[in-house]
């Protein structure tokens, strides 16, 4: 069975390894590193998995995953990219950086695979963008699928559209935290307790995002159900609309988008 290696074990790391044990991948099937070592015996403790060092990991591991910041990936390939052993796969969960980034930097021929993965893979729910960079056949793009499927739903994208993948769907969780932060905020403002905002909100935001899901009707149409002639609804929408909402939107995830590219060019 496949070796994986997750070089970079911090919050995004974690979540993949955790979430391939929980689909069965054999935990001395997988490797993990960390820069600290106090990180790698806390996630050996936590999961059994054995933490090495990066030449450890590139010398055992069939799949190299770098889960590092994108910052931090220059650093981590000048120590292991002439070390990387020809065939062996890596797969780059970093925002912004292109696979020619990883291909200039290991010897010619490494595949890569571009993954934009997103933090609800804790719950199995993840949104995983899966693009084929150099060298990589569709047998490398499936073995990334295996690893990233028992973590929610993955689609194959251009590595063109991973910058604005990672503006929606990388980045997306946020938006909705932080938005369900300002409703119950709101909902203190017209004097529910907080533990009742709370409640209500989150209940509203998983039966809204499973009606989105399962429903198959688009989202206008969702919205028009709830929305009733000169209710209560309109006249929060025609708030929304006054503040500029919408528009807000559009310029935050092209801000996104902009910044994944800024990256790239940061990291050349
Ligand atoms: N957070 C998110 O929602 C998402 C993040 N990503 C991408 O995933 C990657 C990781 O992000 P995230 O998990 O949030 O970041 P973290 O900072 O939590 O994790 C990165 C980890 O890499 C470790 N590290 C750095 N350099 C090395 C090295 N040379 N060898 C071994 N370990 C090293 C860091 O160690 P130390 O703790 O000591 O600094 C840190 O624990 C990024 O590239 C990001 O763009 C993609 C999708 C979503
Ligand atoms: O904020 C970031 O840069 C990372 C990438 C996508 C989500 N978090």
């Amino acid at each position: 069975m496949t070796v994986v290696a997750v070089l970079g074990a911090g919050k995004i790391g974690e979540l993949v390894l955790s979430g391939l044990l929980r689909a069965g991948w054999p935990a001395d099937k997988l490797l993990v590193t960390t820069r600290r070592s106090t990180r790698g015996e806390e996630l050996h403790e936590r999961y059994g998995i054995r933490a090495v060092d990066n030449a450890t990991a590139v010398a055992e591991a069939d799949v190299l995953a770098i889960a590092v910041k994108p910052q931090d990936a220059g650093a981590l390939l000048a120590e292991i990219g002439a070390t990387v052993p020809a065939g062996k796969l890596i797969v780059s969960l970093c925002a912004g950086l292109p696979t020619s980034f990883f291909a200039a930097r290991l010897p010619e021929g490494t595949p890569v695979v571009r993954v934009m993965t997103n933090t609800p893979a804790l719950v199995d729910e993840a949104m995983t963008a899966i693009s084929a960079g150099p060298h990589a056949t569709g047998d490398h793009l499936a073995v990334a699928e295996e690893m990233f499927k028992p973590l929610g739903a993955t689609i194959r994208v251009p590595e063109s559209q991973q910058d604005a993948v990672t503006a929606l769907s990388g980045s997306g969780p946020a938006y909705f935290y932080l938005l369900v932060e300002a409703m119950v905020d709101a909902g203190i403002l017209l004097g529910l307790p907080r533990q009742v905002a709370h409640d209500l909100i989150v209940q509203t935001a998983i039966g809204s995002a499973v009606m989105l899901r399962d429903s198959g009707e688009h989202p206008v149409k969702l919205r028009e159900a709830v929305t009733s002639p000169a209710g209560t609804t309109i006249s929060a929408i025609r708030e929304l609309e006054n503040h500029g909402v919408r528009a807000a939107l559009l310029a935050a995830l092209e801000a996104a988008r902009d910044r994944a590219r800024e990256i790239a060019a940061q990291s050349a």
